[in-house]
């Protein structure tokens, strides 16, 4: 039996349309735009309801304490890396962390790429200047191209249609490789052993070493390998673009309310969490679990006027306050925030993004962040919810599972000269597959401390 929805809610998803909305591209062409949409309307949604409801109850226990959430993935996904390699390194290595973070924590991890739909980007500029030529900066590639050409970064909306099919053909493949057999535990361990057999990585043979003796005695046991075989894997962007949101919204049957069929969770950004702009209204009106992310400039009444639009009832999972404060000001800026949040009462699920607010600038130009920097902060933000007795939920990290160089540091200390062997990232620069597993073995050495 399907639920017929009230036709107000239908027409409230159009309201954001009377709202000042940040960060959206001038299409050049009104009409494409137009013929595009209702392609897209008329397309498979991505995702089903039920499974971000699954989301929801999962994000909820996160918050209390019951589960941990690991999000991540490239700042700016491309088409032209959508390939199985690169989809796979990634989701490698968002296993291999999950599992060392499921030691670490003692607590089951949720997975959650930043994949299959982040292809929109907030700039700083709407405009980039070279040699005396100025062109629309570059917004991902669901808006417009890379190459500093004006075709290239003239907005295209046939590029809302490609975003749709390489999301689903992403999302395809993750479902295969985290459903069929690729993701098993004991496989998953397997690679972490060979990761820590480098004598780079030594000082993580201890609990390389613990986690297997863990194994041993699960399987002495008798544990079921077999049904640790699968994994759930979420799928993930910035609910930035909302001539792409708007027509993957779609009319839960079970229930008459709209969903967000794009991807399980959306976040809102830093640069578009306006209580009166058009994203928070969107948000607002779809029933994803939703993310928001707060700089260290958000005050109290910012956050408590996010949860009134958000989740005016408090129901426990709906949102996640992704905090993004930086290393150096993390543990001056979040703990009244927390404070004042918790006292609230209306639940949300506290999670760090040590990427955003630790950006640089290399010697050599390139855009940066310090290895120490990210885990400096990841300290911060366990040490704050533990100095409040609150909950620290999670991590939302930009990483790949490539062997770039983008982030200063790790064992491999790729310094400002080491940036220019592969950096490959067309926004923000990525932790590698190494620094990315490093972080997560020192996440559980922090976890051991605690
Ligand atoms: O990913 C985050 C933002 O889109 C990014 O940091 C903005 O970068 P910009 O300052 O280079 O525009
Ligand atoms: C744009 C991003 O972050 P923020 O909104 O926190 O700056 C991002 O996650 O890539
Ligand atoms: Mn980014």
């Amino acid at each position: 039996m399907s639920v017929e929805p009230d036709p107000s809610v239908v027409t409230g998803l159009d309201h954001w349309r009377t709202l000042d909305a940040a960060q959206q591209p001038a299409w050049p062409d009104a009409e494409a735009l137009e013929r595009v949409s209702a392609r897209l309307a008329a397309l498979p949604p991505l995702v089903f309801a039920g499974e971000a409801d699954a989301l929801r109850a999962q994000l909820a226990a996160a918050g209390r304490g019951e589960a941990f959430l690991l999000q991540g993935g490239d700042c700016a996904e491309t088409f032209a890396e959508a390939t199985a390699d690169n989809i796979r390194g990634k989701i490698m290595t968002i296993l291999q962390m999950a599992v060392v973070l499921t030691y670490g924590a003692s607590l089951p991890v949720i997975k959650m790429g930043r994949m299959a739909g982040q292809y929109a980007k907030p700039r700083s500029s709407d405009s980039e200047t070279r040699d005396g030529v100025t062109l629309p900066a570059f917004r991902g590639d669901i808006i417009n191209g890379f190459p500093f050409t004006e075709q290239d970064r003239t907005p295209d909306p046939q590029r809302l249609l490609e975003a749709y099919h390489t999301s689903s053909s992403t999302l395809n493949l993750i479902r295969a490789f985290t459903t069929g057999g690729f993701a098993s535990l004991l496989r998953v361990h397997e690679w972490n052993r060979g990761f820590t057999a480098n004598p780079a990585y030594a000082r993580y043979e201890e609990i390389a070493a613990e986690i297997d003796r863990a194994i041993r005695f699960m399987a002495a046991c008798g544990a079921d390998f077999d049904a640790l075989r699968t994994v759930d894997f979420y799928s993930s962007h910035e609910g930035l673009l909302l001539d792409y949101e708007r027509p993957l919204t779609r009319i839960d049957s079970r229930t008459g309310l709209p969903y967000d069929c794009s991807a399980h969770f959306l976040w809102i950004g830093e640069r578009t969490r306006q209580l009166s702009g058009a994203h928070v209204d969107y948000f607002a009106r779809v029933q994803n679990p939703l993310g928001v992310k707060l700089g260290p400039s958000t005050t109290a009444d910012e956050a408590l006027g996010l949860i009134d639009r958000l989740n005016p009832s408090g129901e426990p999972g709906r949102i996640t306050f992704i905090t993004r404060m930086g290393a150096a000001r993390i543990r001056d800026v979040l703990p009244g925030l927390v404070e004042k949040v918790t006292a609230d009462g209306r639940p949300v699920t506290w999670v760090c993004d040590p990427m955003h607010g630790n950006t640089i600038t290399a010697t050599n130009g390139y855009k940066t962040r310090r290895f120490t920097d990210v885990m400096d902060e990841v300290t911060g933000f366990f040490d704050v919810h533990h100095g409040l007795g609150t909950v620290p939920g999670g991590l939302h990290m930009e990483l790949t599972g490539d062997d770039v160089t983008e982030v200063l540091g790790g064992a491999e200390e790729i310094d400002d000269e080491g940036l220019a062997r592969r950096y490959e990232t067309l926004v923000d620069p990525r932790l590698n597959h190494q620094q990315s597993l490093e972080l997560a073995f020192q996440v559980a050495e922090l976890l051991r401390r605690h």
